[in-house]
């Protein structure tokens, strides 16, 4: 077990009232958050996996998808009536939120996001989401119903020991900006994502 369980306490949002708990790393001391909402014991639980993105998440960043997907998860989990929304704080996709901005000037010179990441010496993706797992373990959750679009989640937290009853995709969020972004996670990255490409002939 990689983290320990600190704090919980009620958190009203637009949706309903959530839980958040809160985690601590044992090695590293950073902290990761759980938005419970309602009956987690009846299993397989909805279950969102949030990796941190300031820029999406709080600053309304239209270059990917996250602050969409974040407040559809919210908002499914509160129209559930249960489940769980891990906030994974490993901003950039585990390079932190100056190499992510790094990353972004290199994609404004053409390099694409998976290109980006090698440039700056880093993997395409460096998240471990063996941290999520813990967060579920020390919920007493062993089986979910997973939103994603990332096959990659489900590899990781089933050998871990988490049972993933069902994927359900998360596809929202689409727009001209992160049109090329989607479409290199979707090439590059193992991302199953239906994609609505902008083709300028399209008369419909
Ligand atoms: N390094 C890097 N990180 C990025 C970039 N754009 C978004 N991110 C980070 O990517 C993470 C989100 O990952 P995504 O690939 O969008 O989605 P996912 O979580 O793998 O998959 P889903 O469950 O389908 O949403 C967040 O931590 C973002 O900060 C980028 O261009 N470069
Ligand atoms: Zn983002």
């Amino acid at each position: 077990m990689q983290l320990k369980r600190i704090a919980q306490a009620k958190l009203p949002t637009p949706w309903g009232t959530f839980t958040i708990v809160g985690f601590k790393e044992l090695a590293t001391s950073k902290d990761h958050v759980a938005m419970v909402y309602g009956d987690i014991t009846q299993q397989p639980i909805l279950t969102r996996i949030h990796s941190e993105c300031l820029t999406g998440d709080a600053l309304f960043s239209l270059r990917c998808d996250c602050g969409f997907q974040l407040q559809a998860a919210l908002q499914q989990i509160a129209k559930t009536g249960n489940g769980v929304l891990l906030y994974h704080r490993q901003e950039g996709r585990n390079i932190g939120l100056l190499n992510k901005i790094r990353a972004y000037a290199l994609q404004d010179e053409g390099l694409d996001t998976v290109e980006a990441n090698h440039q700056l010496g880093f993997a395409a993706d460096e998240r471990d989401f063996t941290i999520c797992a813990d967060m579920l373990k020390l919920l007493n959750i062993d089986q979910i119903k997973l939103l994603t679009n990332n096959p990659e989640k489900i590899r990781v937290l089933e050998q871990a020991g988490i049972k993933i009853v069902e994927r359900i995709p998360l596809e929202v969020g689409e727009n001209p900006n992160n049109e090329h972004y989607l479409e290199t996670k979707a090439q590059k990255m193992g991302h199953i994502l239906h994609l609505h490409p902008l083709n300028k002939d399209e008369k419909s």
